[in-house]
């Protein structure tokens, strides 16, 4: 019988990155299957971020490529690599204060994106749509940063520690929210995580990155049933 090959939504192949002249990210490599879901734990400053902004194009590529689909995506600046289906929700919740929840999506709105499906996901920002970026809490905050991302259609979404500094019942929601955007491997999700036991529940494949590198890339299931290594990876285990 012939093999059917993956379908790859993403991949890193021996990219050194960083900033400046330094690098961060050494010789890392890396293939998501369309439809994933996918967790990318790891220490403060193990590269996470510097992971996610690399795909996105913003930081410097020092070697190896960086692929959507079949496409090298190495050259595109971000603004292509957004056209071509890429959406990152970054840690700095990117909303503009100055407009309302409506006007904040809008101003970002491609294709067939709607508003409906940005407040079936997050009925809050509908009761919040006519207020202004400034008078949302946190979590709003949030939940608008990434209907922003949605409204620019991306098959795969890259998460940048969406959980951080908010409250437990507002996380609960987030998850809910990320459980349907990757429902029936509609979208490629790569979720960047601190809280390791919310992550890991979600994801069904992790990757822990220690000083830019890979050192786990299996399955989620079983790095939950590890402590001893996520203890020794992460330190305490988050939950
Ligand atoms: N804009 C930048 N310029 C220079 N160095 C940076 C920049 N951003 C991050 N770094 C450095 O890159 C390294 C990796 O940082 P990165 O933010 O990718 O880590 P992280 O795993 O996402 O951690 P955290 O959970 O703290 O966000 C750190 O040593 C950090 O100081």
């Amino acid at each position: 019988m012939p093999e059917t090959k993956p379908d790859f939504a993403l991949s890193l192949q021996n990219v050194t990155a960083g900033y400046g002249q330094t690098h961060i990210l050494r010789n890392l490599s890396l293939r998501i299957i369309r439809g994933e879901r996918v967790a990318v734990i790891g220490r403060n400053g193990a590269g996470k971020t510097t992971m996610l902004s690399t795909v996105m194009g913003l930081t410097r590529l020092h070697g190896g490529r960086v692929s959507l689909g079949e496409e090298d995506i190495s050259r595109l600046s971000p603004h292509q690599r957004s056209m071509r289906g890429l959406g990152l929700v970054p840690q700095t919740r990117d909303i503009f204060a100055s407009l309302t929840v409506e006007e904040n999506l809008t101003a970002v709105m491609r294709g067939k994106s709607t508003l409906d499906e940005a407040y079936a996901l997050f009925p809050r920002l509908k009761e919040r749509r006519r207020n202004g970026g400034t008078q949302l809490s946190g979590g709003e905050q949030q939940m608008l940063t990434i209907a922003r991302t949605l409204m620019t259609e991306p098959d795969v979404v890259l998460l940048d520690e969406p959980l951080e500094g908010l409250a437990p019942v507002i996380c609960e929601q987030l998850m809910q929210a990320f459980e349907q955007l990757a429902a029936d491997g509609r979208r490629t999700v790569v979720l960047v995580e601190q809280h390791a036991s919310a992550a890991l529940a979600f994801a069904t494949r992790a990757i822990v990155i220690t000083n830019g590198s890979i050192v786990y890339d299996d399955s989620a299931a079983a790095l939950k049933q590890q402590p001893e290594l996520l203890e020794r990876h992460i330190g305490v285990a988050r939950g």
